[in-house]
């Protein structure tokens, strides 16, 4: 798999947020946003996942054997809201979003019961999504990423809400992922605690194109 953006720019209102981003992540690779409030993490995200449009550049999905392929067949995207009814059941929700994701080949989810023991809930899967702690809720909606397959995570302050255990258990699964060839782009204002992440500072209207790190 194989992820490339080529001179992204992307409006806000009247002005660019940010132009001219380009990088390319392979199997096992990662790349970490971070920059201030509002200097255009999450736009870029949404770019990437194919939910904004983007003003100029673009970006393109390969799988090794096919052709380019769609954002949507390929990423997970967790947003800064959680995605899930707070009147069905924990189960209910991961079940809905492991049959309407399904897997991209190459690999295969785990079950709702499963997922939520990976992410330190086993148990409560049976309780309504809304009875959940804040931090709860964000475990549960790491779990979907876990029910259907999908090589490409894109992560929007995932750890948001998080106490450390919960932070180092994310940390471990993102490794996990890593390890199996699958890539990750993320946006943070804190350390994930991830070796060997490229780094994009973004700078926002005030410098308009990001800044790469070690
Ligand atoms: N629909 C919109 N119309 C106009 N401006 C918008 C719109 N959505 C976001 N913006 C502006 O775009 C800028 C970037 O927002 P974005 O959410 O991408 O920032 P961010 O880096 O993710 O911030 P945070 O760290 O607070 O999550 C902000 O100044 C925001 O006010």
């Amino acid at each position: 798999m194989r992820l490339t953006a080529e001179g992204l720019a992307a409006r806000r209102g009247e002005d660019l947020l940010f132009s001219d981003i380009s990088f390319d992540l392979g199997a096992g690779e990662g790349l970490i946003l971070t920059g201030r409030n509002g200097s255009g993490k999450s736009t870029l995200l949404r770019v990437i996942a194919g939910l904004l449009r983007a003003e100029r550049g673009a970006v393109t999905w390969h799988s090794s054997g096919d052709g380019p392929i769609r954002a949507g067949e390929a990423c997970h995207y967790l947003g800064h809201r959680n995605a899930m009814k707070a009147e069905l059941s924990v189960e209910e929700n991961l079940g809905f979003w492991k049959s309407f994701f399904g897997d991209f080949k190459g690999g295969t989810g785990i079950s709702a019961a499963e997922a939520a023991d990976r992410v330190g809930l086993g148990g409560i899967t049976h309780l309504p999504f809304g009875y959940l702690s804040a931090g709860q809720q964000r475990r549960m909606a790491f779990a979907k990423l876990l029910v259907s397959y999908r090589p490409v995570w894109i992560l929007d302050e995932p750890t948001a809400a998080l106490d450390a255990r919960a932070e180092a258990t994310f940390a471990d699964l993102i490794r996990e992922h890593l390890g199996r060839g699958g890539i990750l782009l993320a946006a943070t204002h804190q350390p994930l605690g991830l070796e060997g992440m490229r780094e994009l500072r973004m700078t926002g209207f005030a410098g308009v194109a990001g800044e790469f790190g070690a």
